[in-house]
């Protein structure tokens, strides 16, 4: 539909154009920066920012219903810049004009409800969605596109030239960055680094498919994440991992699109997010928070983070029921099959422990949750999960396992709506599926396979057949018959199927 198309009286905020004054905020010392630099952490005390708009509240004077009715009738635009993230102009980036916008096809992923068999074993309705469906498979996107449309403004503008970004990573980050700065170049170009043999082989293909310089180094995610904030201390790089506060913003539409999806009606509803570089649970709890300051929700969701207990430093702190008492320890991590949330020392902690407080206090209750879980459940409930028609990565099943938790423990209730993150697509993690059908675990992991879970491939192959095709060399003739009605009935013989009569 074309703009003239629309009502009336959407037309004049249908089509956004740069508004809005972001600045960075210190969540240390509240100094404030200017936003068009390129900035991470506070030059004064060194804690991390978030972007704030000093004119957020020119976004009351529109009603709520006015707002809905424009995100609605956005869908309908033909305009590439607003199809994706963008669609929330105003709350994600309300300075980038939409010809800086880079778009790949972030955003808008499904929420798949969960069939009828798996409600019943979890009890209770819950939704995946499915941010493996997202370009580089993985809800990361959503942050690369608004990191990068803001770097590519900034080139625009003339204020850089030329731009190496930089990353540390579990996998997915290295692949949502190296994929948006490919589709930049020659301006821009990427440089990862993965701790060595702790990314999966899909993941590892895909930066180097991109074209980005792929670093292995020794140690974990965040022995990478130090040399990275190295790198971006000492040097003239971009750094894309989500300490970078333009990450947050393009992440937080994930918040926005559940909002959207359930017709603004969040009361009864929880938003489970695994936790990693604690980026996400950020992103997911400062949207809701957006949307509530302006009206377009009355309630905030409840908002349950899940941790495997071999990288749980998020859980540890919130263990301590008493806020006084609290204190964050980084922690030394274990093998998780949970790999991409591999972390002990998540950059984004600080903004955890600001928004969780002030989410609570504007709920007026407790509405942040971070519950554990073991390997072996997250193994048992990804894979259930899949076997109920979903693709689901082993973070999906971290959701799972930390929703059927929460529930035992009441932290959940029945009634509710549940929306599970697959935060990636299975197919990045599909080795560990393999390790699980094939009973390899190594004993660190502590996963033991469900035989009932369990599948193999069946080779047919009769022993009686004396010809069998293959690549170049067809069978044809009384050959080519014998073949086929051996291995025909043989696969019938497995499967107990009655001849038709
Ligand atoms: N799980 C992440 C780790 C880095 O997270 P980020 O959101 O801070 O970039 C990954 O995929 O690399």
């Amino acid at each position: 539909m074309k703009p003239e198309q629309f009502p009336e009286a959407l037309q004049p905020d249908l089509v956004p154009t740069p508004s809005g004054e972001l600045f960075y905020r210190c969540l240390g010392c509240a100094a404030e920066f200017d936003i068009r630099t390129l900035l991470y952490t506070c030059p004064e005390c060194g804690r991390v920012l978030l972007i704030h708009d000093r004119r957020f509240d020119r976004l009351k004077k529109r009603s709520p219903e006015h707002w809905r009715r424009l995100f609605d009738y956005r869908r309908m635009l033909t305009i590439p810049a607003l199809t994706g993230i963008y669609r929330y102009h105003e709350f994600i980036g309300p300075i980038i004009p939409l010809d800086a916008v880079v778009y790949l096809g972030e955003g808008h992923t499904p929420m798949v409800m969960a069939n009828a068999p798996l409600q019943e074993r979890v009890g209770m309705r819950f939704f995946f969605k499915n941010d493996g469906q997202n370009p580089s498979a993985s809800f990361k996107d959503r942050g690369m596109a608004s990191a990068l449309s803001y770097i590519n403004f900034l080139i625009r503008s003339g204020v850089l030239s030329e731009v190496l970004a930089v990353c540390a990573s579990t996998g997915d980050t290295s692949a949502a960055a190296a994929l948006y700065a490919a589709y930049l170049q020659p301006r821009i170009k990427s440089a990862v680094l993965l701790p060595h043999k702790k990314v999966t082989p899909q993941q590892l293909s895909q930066p180097l498919g991109s074209g980005a310089r792929v670093y292995e180094i020794p140690g974990v995610f965040d022995d990478c994440m130090k040399v990275v904030e190295a790198l971006s201390e000492q040097y003239d790089v971009a750094l894309l991992n989500s300490k970078n506060a333009w990450r947050i913003l393009g992440q937080e539409s994930y918040a926005y699109e559940i909002a959207q999806a359930f017709e603004y009606e969040m009361a009864d509803k929880v938003v489970v997010v695994p936790i990693g570089n604690a980026g996400n649970i950020t992103a997911v709890m400062s949207g809701f928070l957006k949307f509530h300051q302006v009206g377009l929700i009355d309630d905030l969701p409840m908002i349950l983070g899940v941790q495997s207990a071999h990288a749980d430093p998020v859980y540890q702190y919130y263990r301590e029921a008493e806020t006084a008492k609290r204190r964050f320890v980084a922690q030394s991590v274990r093998p998780s099959v949970a790999q991409a949330a591999m972390i002990g020392n998540p950059v984004s902690m600080p903004r955890v422990i600001e928004l969780a407080r002030h989410y609570d206090e504007t709920a007026g209750r407790q509405r942040v949750h971070v519950v554990q879980v073991t390997e072996q459940a997250i193994m048992d409930w990804q894979l259930r999960a899949n076997r109920n028609g979903h693709i689901a990565c082993t973070h999906g099943g971290e959701c799972l396992a930390g929703l059927a938790h929460a529930l035992a423990q009441g932290v959940v209730e029945r009634q509710a709506t549940a929306v599970l993150d697959a935060t990636a697509h299975a197919l990045k993690f599909v080795g560990f599926q393999e390790l699980y059908f094939e009973n390899r675990f190594p004993a660190d992991y502590e996963v033991q396979p469900d035989p009932e879970l369990i599948n193999a491939p069946v080779y047919m192959h009769p022993r009686d057949l004396e010809r069998v095709p293959s690549p170049g060399a067809p069978l044809d003739g009384q050959d080519l018959e014998r073949f086929v009605q051996a291995i025909t009935s043989a696969i019938a013989g497995d499967l107990d199927l009655k001849k038709r009569s």
